[in-house]
């Protein structure tokens, strides 16, 4: 941990593969990147610097709350969430080694995000700047991924920023598209800053109990209302001591998760859900508005990646009716992405955001020179 205060900003790694081995992926009870056993998935997270607290698994997808966050694996696709002073982008070699060795499977489409550090000095090499996170996941994939494109969106809030790296091979449909066997899936990633204070001791161990990160992480989650997010949803939880929360939800092929930071001075929590453009269009912003109640952020971030627009107008129609004031919004265009929308909101009611600021409306803001990095081929 670092000295000055546990780094909650996740990185976020999105593999996608394909293959030919019907056995392996392509049928509908293939299990695909789910063969790779238990002691290699701890072997790459060894690589992370984290470990497996619990774990869940439905037909669909196997889900792992870490010791840092998240890892989902489904058949073709990967995606690690990881926090702290996590080394995420060293799962990527050795993932793609047994991906390919073990099971015949080829790396189509890779993406990479994650917010701004509370505490950026603390990170080591190469997350202490987002050129040389690009780089050296550049140097990790194959050529085959030719379409390339880094940013960093921006944002009125200067602590908030948005950066996204996505690759892709030439022929790799977007998996966030509309026309996509999942149905028109598209992906939020909620960052919460300055948590309300009362709200954050939710996450704390309650003094004099005997602690059990299971048993304690059920109780957050029914205490909290984090189980009235998804009332169908299998919920797999867990209590970190003396304070800390991790969840993952699974609902047939869709995952949720929530991973929580209470500490006062550097609170943080995180929220992210997989929808459905086809989805009853109140979902999202019942989604929404839980989750605001629940951890009152003075700043929230919404990243939607999705191939149409519809969703992160919804976004800001669910928040700005609970005091959320939408402070920036920049779009952007990723190879095999499709659109990924950041937005930032400030909560009316907090002193420090109350200060006359005028406010931007939603609208495209795309900062050109923030382009670190360009298609290539
Ligand atoms: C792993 S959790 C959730 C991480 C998530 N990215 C977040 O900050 O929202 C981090 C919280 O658990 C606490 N914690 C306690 N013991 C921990 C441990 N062994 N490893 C990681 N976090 C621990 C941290 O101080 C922090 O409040």
């Amino acid at each position: 941990m670092a000295v000055s205060g546990f780094e909650g900003f996740e990185k976020r790694l999105e593999l996608h593969f394909s293959g030919d081995d019907r056995k392996n992926v392509g049928s509908s009870f293939g299990l695909g990147l789910r063969l790779l056993d238990f002691e290699t998935l701890q072997h790459v997270l060894h690589a992370v610097q984290c470990t497996v607290v619990s774990a869940v698994a439905n037909h669909y997808f196997d889900a792992y709350v870490l010791s840092e966050s998240s890892l989902f694996v489904y058949p073709t696709k990967i995606i690690i969430k990881t926090c702290g002073t996590t080394q995420l982008l060293k799962s990527v070699p050795p993932l793609l080694r047994h991906a390919s060795l073990d099971l015949g499977l080829t790396l189509v489409f890779c993406r990479y995000t994650r917010g701004n550090f509370i505490f950026p000095n603390a990170q080591p090499f190469p997350y202490t700047n987002f050129q040389n996170e690009v780089v050296y996941l550049e140097e990790s994939l194959p050529d085959s991924l030719c379409y390339r494109k880094a940013n960093v969106m921006p944002s009125k809030t200067p602590s908030h920023a948005w950066h996204v790296f996505s690759a892709s091979t030439e022929n790799t449909t977007c998996p966030f598209g509309e026309d996509d066997s999942d149905g028109g899936l598209f992906t939020l990633e909620i960052c919460m800053t300055e948590l309300d204070r009362d709200l954050a001791r939710n996450f704390f161990l309650r003094p004099g109990t005997e602690y059990d990160g299971d048993s304690a992480g059920k109780e957050m989650t029914a205490l909290t209302g984090i189980s009235g997010i998804n009332p169908r949803a299998l919920i797999c939880d867990f209590a970190f001591d003396p304070c800390g929360y991790s969840m993952n939800g699974i609902y047939g092929n869709r995952h949720s998760t929530i991973h929580v930071t209470p500490e006062d001075g550097y609170s943080y929590a995180s929220f992210e859900c997989v929808g459905s453009v086809y989805d009853d269009r109140d979902d999202v912003v019942r989604v929404l508005k839980k989750v605001v109640q629940i951890f009152r952020p003075a700043t929230m971030s919404v990243s939607t990646t999705c191939a149409s627009h519809e969703v992160w107008m919804r976004v800001a129609g669910a928040l700005e009716p609970l005091g959320l004031k939408c402070r920036s919004c920049s779009v952007d265009e990723f190879p095999a992405s499709g659109n990924v929308v950041y937005q930032t909101f400030v909560d009316r009611r907090s002193k420090k955001n109350n200060n006359n600021t005028p406010v931007q409306n939603c609208h495209k803001v795309v900062d050109a020179n923030a382009h670190i990095g360009l298609e290539k081929n």
